[in-house]
């Protein structure tokens, strides 16, 4: 059956923090971050002489029980090397091993890129609990998005989330990186547009000043509008400016609450159309409440979590 935006699983994924996996400092801090995921890095911040070396220091974090010490509910997501690189076999196995969350696949040019990891985890029994985040960085792969996204639809799929690779998108195309993304932006509405198709989430790219908190702000501000769930971070100080923003504002859950008051009054119950402030309210806004009060939810047992810790 298609998942549509509205049926989806509901996980904050306002922060998504990397991380090189072969940096033990940046493990050893990660146990005090409020990211609400975070995503090992084996490819691009680990140079190819460091590959091994931060397989190891992966396998070793999560069988000493560091990845399960992690904060309640925070993600753990490790991105492998590409499966057509020397790396991305071992890099698969490694992460198999380590039984995250998910794997993201970098550079998806075509939905090969997707079954050809699913092919390969089917070898190791991998668990179907086991998700697949793609990274959607190049040409084809903006091109190719919806065709990628809909390898979801297929039975035992692992899809589950997009992330865009915009520091590649811009390598890859010469287009220019100004404030505001005008010229990057219609490649981002377009890979957000083939996420919804599916029903999978789908993340904003990094950005790289990263003591720019301001500008951070304003890209988060843009992400949000244009219907990102939330942003891929590179520093911890990049997370409460993420949380924030594709956090849900006091009046957003007081309006959602309304909604949902206002259907359940007996004069309403069987309506498929109201009236609420001189505005019409029809149950598409019910259902867009409804997911608004449960993300709510999430968040607030996440940050519970954090404070318990
Ligand atoms: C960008 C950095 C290299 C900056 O590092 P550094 O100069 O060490 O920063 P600070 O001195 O300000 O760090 C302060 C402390 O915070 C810890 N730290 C830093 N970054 C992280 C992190 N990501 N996670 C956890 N902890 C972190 C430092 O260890 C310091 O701690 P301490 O020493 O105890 O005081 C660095 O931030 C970094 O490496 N960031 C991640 C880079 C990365 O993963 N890049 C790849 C992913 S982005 C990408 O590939 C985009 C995509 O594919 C695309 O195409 O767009
Ligand atoms: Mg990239």
């Amino acid at each position: 059956m298609n998942q549509t935006s509205s049926s989806r699983a509901i996980r904050p994924r306002r922060s998504v923090l990397y991380l090189p996996a072969n940096n033990s400092r940046a493990l050893g801090k990660l146990q005090g971050l409020a990211c609400d995921s975070v995503i090992f890095d084996l490819e691009d911040s680990v140079v190819p002489g460091a590959k091994e070396e931060a397989r190891e220091t992966l396998r070793r974090f999560f069988k000493d029980g560091h990845a399960a010490a992690l904060p309640e509910g925070m993600e753990t997501v490790i991105r492998i090397n590409p499966l057509s690189s020397p790396w991305g076999g071992e890099d698969l196995l490694a992460a198999r091993g380590c039984k995250p969350d998910a794997i993201l696949i970098p550079k998806v040019d075509a939905p090969d890129d997707i079954v050809a990891v699913e092919d390969a985890l089917e070898q190791t029994d991998a668990p179907p609990s086991l998700r697949l985040w793609a990274m959607i960085e190049t040409p084809k792969g903006v091109m190719n998005a919806g065709q990628i996204a809909r390898t979801a639809r297929t039975d035992g799929a692992r899809l589950d989330c997009f992330i865009t690779g915009t520091n590649d998108l811009i390598k890859e195309t010469g287009v220019a990186a100004l404030p505001g993304r005008p010229w990057l932006s219609p490649w981002l509405m377009q890979i957000i547009l083939a996420a919804r198709a599916y029903g999978l989430d789908v993340l904003d790219g990094v950005f790289n000043d990263f003591r720019d908190e301001p500008g951070l702000a304003d890209e988060c501000r843009d992400g949000q509008a244009m219907g990102f769930d939330g942003k891929t971070l590179i520093h911890p100080a990049q997370i409460e400016t993420a949380n924030r923003a594709f956090g849900i504002a006091p009046e957003r859950l007081a309006e959602a609450r309304r909604i949902t008051e206002a259907f359940a009054l007996p004069d309403n119950t069987d309506r498929g159309v109201i009236s609420l402030d001189g505005r019409m309210v029809e149950r598409l806004h019910l259902d867009m409440a409804e997911r608004l009060i449960e993300k709510a939810a999430r968040i607030a047992a996440r940050h519970d979590g954090d404070k318990e810790t």
